[in-house]
């Protein structure tokens, strides 16, 4: 749906030149949620203005759905900007005028007949959750229900794709996570691809399939989610690996673990996806004469299932903890025996 290649954004500056966007490129597919989180000041916001042309590119191209926005003339460029809806931090709805005069604000620009506007309207009040609010201002609203109005009018000419902008990060936990789940039911409604750029480890967790981690302008990291929160290549991906998952081997000890629990083995398991691997330890106590101990751990939810590390201590007869961990070894939970410290 997305092809970015060799983009680069320089901004000059009275004394300095300011690479905000380096030499990037990725491709993005259709209905794919894809996350791009940084530190402030890694360049996504310059990033993901590139992709609707808010910002033009000094060097590069951005492709979506075949149409190359980067050599588009003005009149060409706001019809290809109808099909890329975006959402803000801080929503910038119209104040002065109501929930459903802000949703059809866009379906007036795009010169829809009034009464084609108001069922369009209608279903989009629908669709986020909105019903009976239609006659609401702004000021009257909570963040969550301005960041709904927001997602409706993003919506309202049907784009294949919606950049949004920090959407959440205004927002109280509880609140974004309402939003969040908005997002992914719109993306599997409507097959939307759906590209947002966020500083918060959780926003990737609870809905991406896909990541980018960007610093100095750079993406330094990308790949599925799982995977990357598996295997973090860099120290700036870890650190946001760590921000929702703590480390838990850096928050117990192991000496002191195993000290404690001197008989059968001490294991580690790794949880990564695969919704059917959650009934691992009640499987095993079913299957084996095994005391399963659950010692220390953390387990998150991801698009793609389960994701964390749990240490237990198998204890029993010595031939059936080695058939017990043969059966793990069978299934995609991974394990290490008597893991070092
Ligand atoms: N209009 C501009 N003129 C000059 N420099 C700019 C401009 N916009 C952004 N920059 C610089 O580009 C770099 C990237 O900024 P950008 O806002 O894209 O980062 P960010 O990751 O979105 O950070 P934040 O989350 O804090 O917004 C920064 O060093 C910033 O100072």
């Amino acid at each position: 749906m997305i092809t970015i290649k060799g983009l680069s954004k320089i901004f000059q500056t009275k004394d300095q030149e300011v690479r905000a966007v380096d030499d990037l490129s990725l491709n993005i597919n259709k209905g794919e949620i894809y996350g791009v989180i940084g530190y402030s000041g890694a360049g996504k916001s310059t990033f993901i203005r590139l992709l609707n042309r808010l910002e033009d590119p000094t060097e590069g191209s951005v492709l979506v759905d075949d149409q190359e926005l980067t050599s588009l003339s003005k009149g060409k460029l706001r019809l290809a900007r109808q099909e890329i809806g975006m959402i803000f931090q801080h929503f910038n709805l119209l104040w002065s005028r109501t929930v459903h005069d802000n949703i059809a604000f866009p379906l007036e620009i795009a010169g829809i007949p009034k009464a084609e506007r108001q069922k369009r309207v209608d279903e989009l009040i629908e669709l986020v959750g909105l019903k009976g609010r239609g006659g609401s201002y702004p000021s009257q609203l909570s963040g969550g229900q301005k960041q709904r109005v927001g997602i409706a009018r993003a919506l309202a000419n049907n784009p294949k794709v919606l950049l949004c902008d920090e959407a959440t990060s205004a927002l109280d936990p509880e609140t974004t996570d309402s939003i969040l789940d908005l997002l992914v039911d719109i993306n599997e409604k409507l097959g939307l691809t759906i590209v947002l750029i966020t500083h918060e480890m959780h926003v990737i967790r609870k809905i991406c399939h896909q990541v980018a981690v960007m610093e100095q302008g750079k993406i330094v990291e990308q790949g599925e989610v799982l995977d990357v929160f598996l295997h973090p290549q860099k120290a700036v991906t870890k650190k946001f690996v760590d921000q929702v998952m703590g480390d838990p081997e850096k928050e117990t000890s192991l000496e002191l673990i195993k000290d404690k629990y001197q008989s059968g083995e001490i294991i580690r398991l790794h949880f990564v996806g695969e919704s059917t691997n959650q009934a691992l330890i009640s499987d095993l106590s079913r299957k084996f004469e095994v005391d399963v101990n659950i010692l220390h751990g953390k387990i998150t939810q991801t698009q793609k299932g389960a994701y964390g590390t749990m240490f237990v201590q198998f204890d029993g007869d010595r031939k059936e903890v080695e058939r017990a961990i043969e059966y793990i070894e069978s299934t995609s939970v991974e394990v290490e025996v008597n893991p070092h410290v």
